[in-house]
């Protein structure tokens, strides 16, 4: 016997020797499948999962209700819609390989880092240059006696804010609207506690606890809403552009025509579409992202553009309730996902499994600059990282904030 498989056969055991079988009888049928999914023993089988680069050129998959819709006649992009979930886009490889290369760089070196708030903020100094400079610096450095150390910031009298070990927690939130926008704005935003006892660490060792790095208005987790008062952070001009371009390729009239005639607000995103907030999800190959609904943006019905890099993951999407069961969909490095329209936007999604070994040969070697990718290989090898970028406002609107 494997001794992984025996190890992980011990584990399982041990840990459901006093389980309480009644608990599971109360699941959601979304819960369910993420409980599959995240399953370590015996591991999940994959073969119910849709992977969209399998499907035959033009072919409609009535098992997985996946339907291939017409591109631009000047590209070979392929485009995937769910007539169960309108609004629902996969983009298979829309990011080419050199460009998944320099969105990990950006996302590593350019993003963790100040002014853009990271899960690691609330708990450590962080340095101004940024973790992960921080790390090249150190791992350069052949005295390892000369690597900075990281101070954790004083504790809080409490210790609420310990990091949890995936990137969201499973609360459910107000969706915002227009209407409700001043009582959110409102609503006080109290700063998260920081963790007490708390060790110095290198930055080598607090890259692996990297989580998410927020992009554009800033993000409260605490009342899940965004804090307006505090601006908004920057927006890089070309992951805007890229988002803008994944929004332009696809013909809105094939995914939303004729199921929803009253939704036509798609006719306006080649130009109305501009997002200004999102998140960069980190995720090492062991962490989850439970079962959600992004509602906290005014604008509800608005693109949210999700591209994936690093290691290919299960993204689970189902319907406006958790009692729909989820599509489970395989995402691989340089695919991009929208989530459009009135019920794409409030469907239930999350990610219960990355897949260790499925990083991809173009982000092993960097044939332009072997060097310089060496760290970035041995991070995004056992990693996948999610770019999330959503639009806040619709254009045009000017929240009435302050200016901080
Ligand atoms: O990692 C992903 O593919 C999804 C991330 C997500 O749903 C989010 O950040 O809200
Ligand atoms: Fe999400």
């Amino acid at each position: 016997m494997d001794p992984n498989y025996k190890k992980l056969r011990k584990h399982y055991l041990k840990s459901t020797k006093n389980r309480d079988e009644s608990l599971s009888k109360d699941w959601s049928a979304f819960r369910r499948v993420e409980k599959k999914y995240m399953a370590r023993f015996p591991p999940p089988d994959l073969s119910a999962t849709l992977d969209v680069r399998n499907l035959s050129s033009g072919s409609e998959s009535k098992a997985t209700l996946c339907t291939e819709v017409a591109g631009p006649s000047s590209s070979p992009q392929r485009i995937f819609a769910f007539p169960h979930i309108p609004g629902l886009v996969v983009l298979p490889s829309f990011i080419d390989e050199q460009e998944q290369r320099r969105l990990t760089k950006w996302a590593l070196r350019d993003h963790a880092k100040s002014p853009n708030p990271t899960n690691l903020d609330i708990h450590y100094h962080l340095p101004p240059e940024g973790l992960w400079n921080q790390h090249l610096s150190s791992i350069s450095n052949t005295n390892t006696s000369d690597c900075p150390l990281i101070q954790p910031r004083a504790a809080s009298s409490d210790d609420r804010g310990k990091p949890t070990s995936g990137p969201r927690e499973l609360i459910d939130n107000e969706a915002a609207s227009e209407t409700n926008f001043t009582a959110l704005r409102d609503t006080p935003k109290p700063e998260a506690p920081s963790e007490a006892q708390l060790k110095p660490a290198t930055s080598t060792s607090l890259i692996a606890k990297l989580r998410w790095a927020n992009i554009g208005w800033y993000y409260h987790w605490g009342t899940k809403q965004y804090d307006f008062t505090r601006g908004k952070g920057p927006i890089n001009q070309e992951l805007e552009s890229l988002c803008r371009n994944a929004v332009r390729t696809v013909n809105w009239e094939t995914v939303f025509s004729p199921l929803e005639q009253e939704f036509t607000e798609w006719r306006d995103w080649d130009e109305s579409y501009v997002p200004d907030a999102g998140i960069v999800n980190f995720y090492q190959t062991k962490d989850t992202l439970m079962a959600h609904v992004d509602r906290s943006e005014v604008c509800a019905t608005s693109p949210l553009v999700s591209i994936s890099l690093g290691n290919s993951a299960i993204f689970l999407i189902g319907g406006t309730t958790r009692d729909e069961e989820p599509t489970p969909i395989i995402l691989h490095s340089g695919d991009v996902v929208i989530m459009a329209g009135p019920v794409c936007r409030r469907a239930y999604h999350g990610v219960p499994r990355i897949l260790p070994g499925t990083l991809p040969n173009h982000l092993v070697i960097d044939p332009d600059d072997e060097e310089e990718w060496v760290p970035y290989h041995k991070y995004i090898a056992n990693s996948r990282i999610n770019v999330n970028v959503r639009q806040v406002f619709p254009k045009g609107f000017t929240p009435p904030i302050a200016s901080p």
